[in-house]
């Protein structure tokens, strides 16, 4: 049985009903792209599946445990004026397993500097996260989620205002961390990310949720030629 399934799943915001009867299961150990068009309620679920946002009628079933659970949410959503380093940023990814105050190993030090190496971040550690480019900052958060060794990860946009070399470096990340056993969900909205990174896929709209093979998707047109965004008749569909 999947480690992450949606049971007749509804969910709201501010009052509005936002998805209802949403029912499948994200394939373990493999990358799924949601996508759909703006106000389509992707980051709703995305906080739904982290236990942020409680739906308003089905369930959630996931038998990942919570300290190996990650979310990378939108870039915007970041306050990174807090003065931390980039190192000490990965570093934090041992907290949900070990907890904040009991110090790091040198071996989780070893660790976080490989982790930053695979990520070409290693010149930057000791660097402040305020002064980074968007897409220095995309790999220091994905650090994070890999010193957490996460189970589950959530990505909000991650290639939203990166650079070509992060969406390379990124999507070999990812595909290595779904290899190695992770179930990954993932925000979308271009045609050449899907294609590069997605095993499946659910495009949420109308209110409703379809799972499809990337693939044939693709083929079917159901996505618009890159790097155009999705093609209107999915945002048509939009309940914003
Ligand atoms: N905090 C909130 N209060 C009220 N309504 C909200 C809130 N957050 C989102 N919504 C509404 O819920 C709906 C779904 O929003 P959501 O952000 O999940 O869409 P999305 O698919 O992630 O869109 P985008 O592609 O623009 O990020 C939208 O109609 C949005 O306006």
């Amino acid at each position: 049985m999947a480690r992450l399934a949606l049971h007749d799943l509804a969910l709201a915001q501010g009052g509005r009903t936002v998805i209802e009867h949403l029912a499948g299961a994200f394939p373990d150990a493999a990358i799924t792209a949601l996508i759909g068009a703006n106000g389509a309620g992707k980051s709703t679920l995305i906080q739904a599946i982290m236990g942020v946002l409680p739906p308003i009628a089905g369930r959630i079933e996931c038998t990942i445990p919570r300290e190996r659970r990650a979310w990378l949410p939108q870039q915007l959503a970041l306050d990174l004026s807090f003065p931390m380093s980039v190192e000490e940023l990965v570093m934090t990814g041992s907290w949900p397993t070990r907890g904040a105050l009991r110090g790091y190993r040198p071996d989780q030090y070893r660790q976080a500097r490989e982790i930053m190496q695979r990520l070409g971040i290693s010149q930057l550690a000791h660097r402040p996260l305020g002064e980074l480019s968007g897409g220095q900052r995309q790999r220091a958060l994905l650090g994070r989620t890999l010193m957490q060794e996460a189970e589950l990860l959530l990505l909000d946009e991650p290639f939203a205002n990166v650079d070509a070399d992060t969406v390379t470096v990124l999507t070999g990340v990812l595909r290595d961390m779904a290899r190695a056993g992770t179930t990954i969900v993932v925000v979308l909205h271009d045609r050449d990310q899907l294609a590069a990174l997605a095993d499946r896929v659910l495009l949420l709209a109308e209110g409703r949720g379809h799972w499809h093979d990337p693939q044939e998707l693709l083929q079917s047109g159901g996505m618009a030629a890159a790097p155009a965004p999705l093609p209107l008749h999915l945002a048509r569909g939009a309940t914003r």
